[in-house]
């Protein structure tokens, strides 16, 4: 069989549908064995090997000018992803189908994505957050997607996620479990990720919008 057999099942593969539909119900979704096995084994593999070789930061706090590193708020590494291997290129033809799913249903208007591999080391948390407001950074859907095999639920590492910015009242928690992947409104759907007592490996990424359309169209005088 042709080695994308996986990639062509995955996508499509009856996934998008109800990410979809979630999206709109509920401002996010959760989708157990969206990336198969084989893919998510390779992803990790490569965060593996990048980490080794010392290419992980210490993740940042926001962009550019107010870039700046508070452990207080989170304390995973990251790693930048790039269309260089087979397994990152797999990648990112999931998320461009994702993408054209959800422009054609909800006119969302997503451009393009970045994403980064993540560690969180026994200990490391995210606290409480909001990935986007007020369009400060373009970012209009995020995505997570988990690459643990054999996950224990209680190794904590959950994924707390409330149903709009200023609720109280938790919506679900999510298990980083391996192929997982979660999406949601940058803007609208607050989360936190709890502390596990293992190291927790994922993919996050970032849909956001043309800025520089109104530049090309519009340029400032
Ligand atoms: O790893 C997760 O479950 C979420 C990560 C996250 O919230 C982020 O990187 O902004
Ligand atoms: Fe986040």
């Amino acid at each position: 069989m042709h080695e994308n057999a996986d990639l062509v099942g995955g996508v499509g593969g009856g996934h998008l549908d109800g990410l979809i539909e979630s999206l709109v119900r509920q401002g996010f979704a959760v989708s157990p064995g969206f990336a198969p096995l084989s893919l998510v084994r390779a992803l990790r593999k490569e965060a593996m090997e990048r980490d080794q070789l010392g290419e992980f930061r210490l993740a940042g706090i926001g962009r550019r000018q107010d870039h700046q590193k508070d452990t207080r708020v989170r304390s995973d590494r990251t790693c930048w992803l790039k269309s260089e291997t087979l397994a990152q290129c797999q990648w990112l033809e999931h998320m461009e189908a994702l993408r054209l799913a959800v422009n054609q249903s909800l006119y969302m208007g997503l451009f393009e994505l970045e994403s980064h591999f993540a560690i969180y080391g026994p200990g490391d948390y995210y606290q409480r957050h909001l990935d986007a407001f007020n369009g400060n950074n373009g970012r209009l859907l995020s995505v997570v997607l988990y690459l643990n095999e054999g996950w224990q639920s209680e190794w904590g590492g959950r994924l707390r996620i409330w149903p709009e910015p200023d609720a109280t009242s938790v919506a679900t928690e999510v298990e980083p479990v391996a192929g997982t992947l979660v999406a949601f409104l940058s803007e609208k759907i607050p989360h936190e990720v709890l502390a596990a007592t293992q190291e927790r490996y994922s993919i996050a990424g970032w849909f956001r919008c043309n800025n520089t359309t109104a530049d090309w169209l519009d340029p400032p005088r």
